[in-house]
């Protein structure tokens, strides 16, 4: 019998640093990005000012990534994802991971693709709320890469899958389980704390979808744990412009200011572990909790690569292959 043609299944990411080394030109590369960050002075100026930038962001940055581990656990996660969906999806599908600011890069894994006789592909991006900023700038760079690199590369692209609703199972999932833990007499007390990664305040001006379909994973999340009080904010603010509210760091404030003792943290906009998962929350806000007289501070475990996150996202490959017109 003849081998089946190979079908790529494309994983799109941020990408993290690989090494304490890697975290300058990582964030340089991010820096660089007018499609996430539109530096001052002008496009001409972009490149040089992400130089001075991740130069001196680096420094403390760095300090962050060495509390994880020394490096971002992203590709790690990733690939185990496009591992175990392409083997949900059985073959002829073909793992890959392409990373917008580190690597594998597109230009690497696109390279690899021709190199495997791959001329058909879906791309899915991992950011599940759509925003120019990364999805956008992700699926453009890939477009971009594959037009030079693959020219011959046929794919199509899942771009947003906010109320996919395996995935909004699995992480009410991951919310039964991290209450589980409470005692029984507590759980009932126990706040949601929802936490989506926050955008400047002009890209929702502008139109870009992502607040919307954020309040839509959390409705569609509620909805399936049943009624009970949740919160929202918005975390990893970097820059001196206007970010979306609320902070994170302010409601946490808040439910402390109202005398609640339990507080569960749910990471929505992250599908893997990272420096944003790890540092921010693991370490930052849960001294920040505790020092409020937040006594139990938890988080909902990552995604990565939980057997209801997997089947779901096949599931979401399958869909995606039924009702399309492209050649994939
Ligand atoms: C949905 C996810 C993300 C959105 C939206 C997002 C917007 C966004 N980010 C920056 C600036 C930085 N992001 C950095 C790291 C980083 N960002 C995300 C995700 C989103 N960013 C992740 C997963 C990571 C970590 C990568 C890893 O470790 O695996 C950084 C570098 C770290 C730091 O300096 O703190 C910067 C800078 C902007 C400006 C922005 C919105 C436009
Ligand atoms: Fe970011
Ligand atoms: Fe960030």
């Amino acid at each position: 019998m003849p081998e089946p043609i190979p079908i790529g299944l494309v994983l799109l990411n941020m990408g993290g640093p690989d090494s304490l080394e890697a975290v300058e030109p990582f964030l340089y590369n991010l820096f660089s990005d007018r499609q996430l960050i539109q530096l001052p002075l002008g496009s001409v100026l972009q490149r040089p000012f992400a130089r001075i930038l991740s130069h001196f962001r680096a420094r403390k940055v760095r300090e962050n990534y060495r509390a994880i581990g020394g490096k971002s656990p992203q590709l790690r996660w990733t690939t185990l994802q496009a591992e175990g969906i392409a083997a949900a999806l059985g073959s002829p599908f073909r793992p890959y991971v392409a990373m917008r600011y580190w690597a594998p890069r597109a230009e690497e894994t696109l390279e690899r693709m021709r190199a495997d006789g791959v001329s058909r592909a879906v791309v899915l991006s991992m950011y599940p709320h759509y925003t120019g900023a990364t999805t956008g700038s992700s699926i453009d760079d890939f477009r971009r890469t594959a037009a030079r690199v693959h020219p011959e590369l046929q794919f199509s692209v899942i771009e947003q899958w906010f109320d996919w609703p395996g995935y909004l199972d699995a992480l009410a999932g991951r919310i039964r389980a991290a209450l589980e833990e409470y005692h029984e007499l507590m759980r009932d007390e126990v706040q949601i704390l929802f936490s989506a990664h926050a955008l400047p305040q002009r890209f929702i001006d502008r139109g870009d979808p992502y607040l919307e379909q954020v309040l839509a994973t959390v409705k569609g999340t509620m909805q399936r744990l049943g009624e009970r009080p949740w919160r929202l904010g918005f975390q990893s603010r970097s820059g001196p412009v206007a970010w979306m509210e609320p902070d994170t760091l302010t409601v946490l404030d808040g439910l402390a200011d109202e005398g609640y003792q339990a507080v569960l943290m749910v990471p929505i906009s992250f599908v893997s572990d990272h420096i944003e998962t790890l540092h921010e929350i693991d370490i930052e806000y849960s001294e920040h909790a505790r020092k409020q007289g937040i006594r139990r501070f938890s988080r909902t475990p990552s995604l990565n690569d939980h057997p209801d996150f997997i089947a779901a996202m096949a599931d979401l490959v399958k869909f995606h292959l039924e009702g399309t017109d492209a050649p994939l």
